[in-house]
């Protein structure tokens, strides 16, 4: 392990996720491949500085299922759309975003238990953007509580079926919750990736957004340069695309917001993917680290 991991860092840089102590020894097996399912936490640094830095301008080495020019994305979501099981009742919602809905992903009891999973993460007030702008409670699944719950592990593998996209392309989960009043203006969910230069994963490609709770007044996601909005019901699960055909362009009708909740609590999730793995860098750095002089 401490040769795969390197000399120390001369740079430095600092730990990113909270269980470093104990994930640091838990996040790679012996041959160097990740081992929790959202790789995105294998890309962040728990003291593995020099990996992650390497790893940042790794070369794609699979692109499976966008090894093409242009993505339909109206055909991909329906094809996620035939694939669910009739009970959840699944259907493409709009063409301007390419959104469907999937209003049962969740059972009930799923439901609870995933809130649950959230709150004892421990939701922390956003501090990235001015209150104005974005005013809500999140937390990242990446935590060892949450990363090893039973029911993460099975959504991350349900989601990569239905989408027929590898769990390697996968962010970790980001819970939210929304109180009386708190709300987030129009945006896109774009990573800006420009400013991580080569960063192989990709955009935000997609977006799936999990209600879990009911709102009793307000709470919707709304898309107002497409005239849709989408109401926060328990267990339902939305998924549109952020891009246009051509995946390096982000799709303007894909802004939205989340409307203030006006009475009652909202729970919710978001869960992006992206069109290329982490892994992948993960694994061309281990050559790499082995060529590159330290
Ligand atoms: O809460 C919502 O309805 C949307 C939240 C959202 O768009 C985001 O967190 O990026
Ligand atoms: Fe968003």
């Amino acid at each position: 392990f401490n040769e795969l991991r390197g000399p120390p860092d001369r740079e430095g840089c600092e730990d990113e996720i909270e269980d470093c102590p104990e994930l640091k020894e838990e996040l790679f097996d012996l041959t160097g491949h990740c081992r929790y399912p959202a790789a995105e936490l294998c890309m962040k640094t728990c003291g593995l500085c020099r990996r992650v830095r390497l790893a940042r301008r790794c070369e794609v080495s699979s692109c499976h299922p966008f090894c093409v020019p242009q993505v339909d994305w109206v055909a991909f979501l329906q094809a996620a759309v035939e694939r669910a099981k009739p009970e959840i009742d699944a259907r493409l919602l709009s063409y301007k975003p390419v959104l469907a809905e999937f209003p049962h992903f969740l059972s009930t009891t799923e439901v609870e238990a995933l809130s649950q999973v959230a709150w004892r993460s421990g939701f922390q007030r956003e501090d990235d953007l001015p209150q104005e702008v974005r005013d809500v409670h999140k937390v990242d699944c990446e935590r060892r509580s949450c990363l090893l719950d039973p029911l993460i592990q099975e959504i991350y593998q349900r989601l990569s079926d239905l989408l027929g996209i590898p769990p390697q392309n996968f962010e970790s989960m980001e819970f939210l919750l929304y109180e009386k009043g708190q709300h987030y203006e129009p945006h896109m969910d774009d990573e800006r990736w420009w400013e991580m230069p080569a960063l192989s994963a990709g955009l935000r490609v997609l977006t799936v957004f999990f209600y879990l709770s009911k709102v009793h007044k307000g709470g919707e996601t709304s898309f107002p340069n497409a005239n849709l909005v989408v109401e926060p019901l328990a267990g339902k699960a939305v998924v549109w695309a952020n891009v246009q055909s051509n995946i390096w362009k982000m799709d303007e009708y894909s802004l939205h917001q989340a409307v203030p909740v006006v009475a009652g609590r909202k729970i919710a999730a978001n869960f992006w993917v992206h069109p290329f793995e982490y892994r992948a860098a993960e694994r061309f750095c281990r050559h790499q680290e082995k060529t590159e002089k330290w």
